[in-house]
């Protein structure tokens, strides 16, 4: 292996690594920083925690140092947490540049960041709803000379999922101008990206990295075979054991829903577990503070939906539960990729029902790795079990006394009326009838109004 130098990096890079404590090359910052050094869009299919970040930051930086200007390079990235994660690679590497960089994603003031825009930052890190309403509503900025688009997680943010960035994507890229270097990175790469890969113009640069199991060695993957009913209290004992036998850990668990996830974090704090939560039903400044808090060890239990699934880089987290066993190989990949990673131990142990056995299975053909069964005291297990479930059930009570489902369809409501769909609006809207959702259908037929009258 070289080290960075060889690669073609300025000196004042190569030392800005070091002081990370950023030695040597992993393979894929290897294999893709001198192509895209010399010009080629690339696409760079790693592992999760294999330093994908630094790939396509330190040749942007080297780039941009060679002739600095605003705005230089767009990077687009699915969950806002990551945004933050990358601006900040780009800040403390690009640090004796002077580097300026402006991070626009939802849930943050808007003319806070128009205004950001404005000034021309070297570097723009978003999720694509965001920028793409800034390029709908403002002429403040322009993005028609950049030298760099970045897809990060561009699996995610080019599929057509639950959150579908497609028009989103199209709107941004209509104002980029088709001279520029594309990049894309994941750890997961879809048929999409391998046909992308064929018609691509600019001779681009796939690199996937040769390791025939899609995960990394140094993670430990388990599963435990559980009835759904007696899954809180394995979990339950699996915190305590690690409690007892650990003084420096930390976990994060992932659930399936915003509200399992909410029981979740109630139930384990009833036993004093120093629990903590992050899934999209919380205001973005409260996800922000949690996963602060997380990251400084002052909660050691984090509990998410997929909102934290890719991406996350909390060097502290030795485990991952599942659990729900996810439906999908690629998040159950993405899920586990928060422990090991950068040549770090971890453990991941998955909660799996008599139903999901079959999901195991596809999980297992995907990533070639077998998982092996983690040992647990039974006995143990069914000596807390009714505590666990009469515990549980008080906090699902509690939770309905407070006004939880009611935001989370207020939420889904905004949404709608954001995407502009007004009949399947009214037939929500309708089902419940209150004061604050008739202003809502108001203030929707106002906007459609006047948009007709400016028609
Ligand atoms: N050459 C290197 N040597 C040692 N550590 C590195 C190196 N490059 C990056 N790292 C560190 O490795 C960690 C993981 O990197 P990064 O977050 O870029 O992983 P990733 O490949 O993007 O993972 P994911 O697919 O989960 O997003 C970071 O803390 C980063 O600082």
């Amino acid at each position: 292996m070289g080290d960075f130098h060889s690669l073609g990096l300025s000196d004042w890079l190569v030392k800005q690594c070091k002081q990370l404590g950023i030695d040597k090359p992993t393979p894929v910052q290897e294999n893709c920083v001198p192509a895209i050094l010399e010009g080629r869009d690339c696409l760079g299919c790693a592992k999760t925690g294999s330093g994908k970040t630094a790939a396509f930051v330190l040749p942007v930086l080297q780039k941009l140092s060679e002739d600095p200007y605003g705005i230089f390079c767009l990077v687009l990235t699915p969950t806002r947490s990551l945004a933050y994660q990358i601006a900040e690679q780009f800040r403390v590497l690009g640090k004796p540049l002077g580097l300026k960089d402006c991070i626009v994603v939802g849930g943050m003031d808007m003319v806070t960041q128009a205004l950001e825009l404005s000034k021309q930052p070297h570097v723009v890190v978003a999720t694509p709803g965001r920028l793409a309403d800034h390029v709908r509503s403002s002429n403040t900025f322009s993005m028609r000379k950049i030298k760099f688009l970045i897809l990060d997680e561009a699996d995610r943010l080019l599929e057509q999922g639950c959150t579908d960035f497609t028009k989103d994507l199209e709107e941004i890229l209509g104002t980029l101008p088709a001279k520029r270097q594309t990049l894309l990175f994941s750890a997961t790469l879809t048929d999409t990206l391998q046909e992308l890969k064929s018609i691509a113009m600019n001779k681009p640069f796939f690199w996937e990295s040769t390791s025939e199991t899609r995960t990394v060695e140094e993670l430990d993957q388990r599963y435990i075979l559980t009835p759904e009913k007696v899954k809180d209290a394995y979990l339950v004992h699996l915190i305590q054991t690690f409690t007892d036998k650990h003084d420096d850990w930390s976990i994060i668990i992932f659930t399936n829903t915003c509200k399992n996830c909410q029981i979740l974090t109630m139930m384990l704090r009833e036993f004093n577990f120093p629990t903590i939560s992050l899934h999209s039903m919380m205001k973005q400044r409260q996800r922000f503070a949690n996963l602060a808090k997380f990251k400084a060890s002052v909660y050691k239990i984090l509990i998410a939906t997929d909102v934290a699934a890719r991406g996350l880089d909390i060097p502290t987290v030795q485990v991952v539960i599942n659990h729900n066993t996810p439906g999908l190989p690629k998040i159950y990949i993405h899920r586990v990729g928060r422990t090991a990673r950068a040549g770090r131990n971890g453990v991941s142990i998955t909660l799996v029902t008599q139903y999901d056995i079959h999901l195991v299975h596809s999980i297992e053909e995907q990533t070639k790795t077998k998982l092996t069964e983690y040992p647990v005291e039974e006995k143990e297990v069914h000596k807390i079990l009714t505590q666990v479930n009469v515990t549980r059930r008080e906090c699902e009570i509690r939770l309905e006394s407070t006004d939880f489902d009611e935001k989370k369809e207020i939420n889904k409501r905004k949404q709608l009326i954001l995407e502009g769909k007004p009949y399947l609006c009214f037939s929500v809207l309708s089902q419940i009838g209150s004061q604050r959702l008739s202003l809502s259908v108001k203030l929707y037929l106002n906007m459609t109004e006047q948009k007709q009258k400016s028609l």
